[in-house]
């Protein structure tokens, strides 16, 4: 694993890498603020705009895949952060009315979205706001889910199969569909066609390394060892396997992938071979010769087109992966479906950067060289009202006490960070403690220079600017969960008559704490994660349900149990099996599983508000 960079920090770099990928193509333009990448003008025949993206870090994908013939609009986040819903609704807004003026009618959208968390929480309300905000847009969405290293693990999990790069397939599929003018209900039925027959594995020889990240945790594998069913994100795979060669390797793959496909008619296939970014292309050149004979060997076909290159990084990663598209299984779907010819498509022409695949198939008859004959082996929460009697208490001064207990919060996090960076280094993509320091830093400077206006005019308006200010600094899954939570706190308290400017009542506590119970109940109209899944919360149901304690209480002393409550609850974390988030996909031993990075993360807010709370008194 290389871990010397060019530059020494991701700080920037995801926006200057856009810049860069504008100035190689004159026909994008990029809106700076939501990191979305454009065409300036479509053709007039085009009534679909597709879009995708997801985290940075996978470069070209899926700047380098915005282009005729491609995608319309892409959205980034943070390196293997998903970006925010804010950001997508942008790029969702772009995509439908660039280039068009007032009276003209917007093209709809379809997203493509690969099934990760994060990505399907900030994609799936991005769209419910663009839902309501265009109404005259229609929206619709297909998730790429070919993973197939995941499957073993299903009836225990709950996430499902990851997106791989068979991601790029789609992209170019139903960019093409929606280039020939295809209605938004026949490209979204092709692209569930396509998905539905979509299946891919990756390995990789060593992990990648972040700029700037600290290298304690990063090397996990031995120097003979590699991983098979490897993710897009520097989560560790599957299984480590012992290195014995390409022959070994591409074997586990290709019989992986056959194992899975046994029902399909393999005489229409397409293979997808994709770089992760660290392997040389020669080698990748020999791989493409390997699997093709290694289907050969066992009385394949061989696939009617194929591809390689470096669609869908990982960084530097030295891995791969390997895709098979049944195109027959496609044409057998609908009849709509059936209609669509799959090589033209692939084969249309793109002005799309990185699209890396030869015309000549159109022309020439395919012609591999000889094999060899042996072959190795909300929501706006409805609101809870409950009847609750405190213990009257003295008045305080609000702006103080608010100020030290968000600023307490905010230092807290930052305490934390490295230990949240370890925890998902261990167990996710290792992005959770740069998450939450951006939240805490951006909510911290807006604190010092005074745009986050403590004094009021209410706790409803003072939740809804915080949540303002992490939905642009918070991408991946805990971006998308606060920003649910918070929006939910917002609008539960909007319905109470908190006047907060001058003093913190009984009352106004009481409303806060209900509308924190009600915003851990609009969670779960987004999650299906509950106590014992090892996620958020495992901290936030203890927490919500001490606050929920009826009768005569003193709310300090109450809001500091609640939070000796999540503590419990994240400490419950460590060891426990995943069944949602990344932590999903691993197959670590129960005893070397931390703390939840989320729950953690989650324990440190709270008790950071706590401290602050202290301090004031
Ligand atoms: N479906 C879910 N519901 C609630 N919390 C979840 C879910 N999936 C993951 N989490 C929480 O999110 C945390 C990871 O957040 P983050 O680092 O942003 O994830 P990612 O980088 O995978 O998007 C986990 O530690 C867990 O607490
Ligand atoms: O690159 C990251 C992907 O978009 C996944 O996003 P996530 O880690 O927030 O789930």
């Amino acid at each position: 694993m290389s871990v010397k960079h060019l530059y020494d920090s991701i700080d920037g770099l995801v926006l200057k890498s856009l810049q860069g990928t504008v100035s190689l193509n004159p026909s994008l333009s990029l809106d700076a603020a939501s990191k979305s990448l454009y065409l300036r003008t479509n053709s007039p025949h085009k009534r679909v705009a597709v879009i995708s993206g997801g985290g940075a870090g996978h470069e070209p994908a899926h700047a380098g895949y915005v282009g005729a013939g491609m995608l319309t609009a892409c959205v980034a986040g943070d390196v293997f952060a998903s970006p925010s819903a804010k950001q997508i609704l942008t790029a969702i807004k772009l995509a439908a009315f660039s280039g068009l003026d007032s009276t003209s009618t917007p093209r709809d959208v379809l997203v493509i979205i690969n099934n990760y968390t994060g990505d399907r929480l900030n994609f799936g309300l991005a769209i419910e706001k663009a839902r309501s905000k265009y109404p005259n847009v229609n929206i619709n969405s297909v998730v790429v889910a070919d993973d197939i290293s995941l499957l073993s693990q299903a009836p225990s999990t709950l996430v499902g199969p990851r997106g791989l790069a068979g991601n790029i397939l789609v992209c170019k599929l139903l960019g093409a569909l929606a280039e020939m003018g295809a209605a938004l209900d026949t490209v979204k039925a092709f692209g569930d066609s396509v998905v539905d027959n979509l299946r891919s594995v990756g390995v990789g020889l060593d992990p990648c390394h972040i700029p700037g990240r600290p290298l304690e945790g990063s090397a996990r594998l031995a120097v003979g060892e590699y991983e098979l069913g490897l993710g897009l994100h520097n989560e560790a795979g599957v299984a480590k396997r012992k290195l014995q060669g390409a022959d070994e390797i591409l074997e586990v793959m290709v019989v992986g992938l056959l194992d899975v496909v046994q029902d399909w008619q393999m005489d229409e296939t397409v293979l997808f071979v994709n770089n992760l970014g660290g392997m040389s292309q020669l080698e990748m050149g020999a791989a493409v010769y390997d699997i093709v004979a290694l289907l050969e060997a066992r009385g394949l076909p061989r696939p009617k087109r194929i591809y390689c290159s470096s669609y869908m990084t990982s960084l530097n990663a030295p891995g791969f992966s390997v895709s098979l598209l049944n195109v027959a299984g496609i044409h057998k779907n609908a009849e709509m479906v059936a209609k669509t010819d799959c090589y033209a498509l692939l084969d249309a022409s793109t002005t799309a950067l990185a699209w890396v695949g030869t015309s000549a198939w159109q022309h020439e008859k395919f012609n591999l060289p000889d094999t060899p004959n042996e072959t190795p082996a909300a929501s706006g929460a409805s609101f809870i009202r409950q009847r609750r009697d405190t213990v009257s208490q003295p008045r305080r001064e609000l702006p103080s006490i608010t100020k030290n207990a968000i600023r307490g919060a905010c230092v807290r996090v930052l305490e934390v960070r490295h230990e949240l960076t370890q925890y998902d280094t261990l167990v996710g993509d290792g992005d959770c403690g740069d998450t939450f320091a951006a939240g805490a830093n951006a909510v911290l400077k807006a604190l010092e220079d005074g745009t986050l206006d403590v004094k009021g005019p209410s706790l409803a308006l003072l939740v809804r600017h915080i949540a303002d200010i992490l939905e642009d600094v918070m991408g991946g899954t805990i971006g998308a969960l606060f920003g649910i939570f918070l929006n939910a706190l917002s609008s539960a308290a909007a319905d109470e008559d908190t006047d907060l400017s001058q003093t913190l009542s009984p009352e106004s506590i009481s409303i806060l704490f209900r509308g924190i119970q009600a915003a851990i109940t609009s969670l779960e109209l987004y999650t299906p994660a509950r106590v014992g899944d090892r996620t958020i919360m495992d901290a936030l149901y203890p927490f919500g349900s001490v606050l929920g304690v009826q009768g005569n209480v003193d709310s300090q002393p109450l809001f500091a149990e609640a939070v000796q409550a999540a503590r419990r609850g994240a400490e419950g974390t460590r060891g426990m099996q995943a069944r949602l988030g990344r932590a999903a996909y691993l197959n670590v031993r129960q005893e070397d599983m931390p703390p939840d990075p989320g729950a953690w993360g989650v324990c440190a807010v709270l008790e950071g508000l706590v401290r602050g709370l202290e301090e004031t008194k």
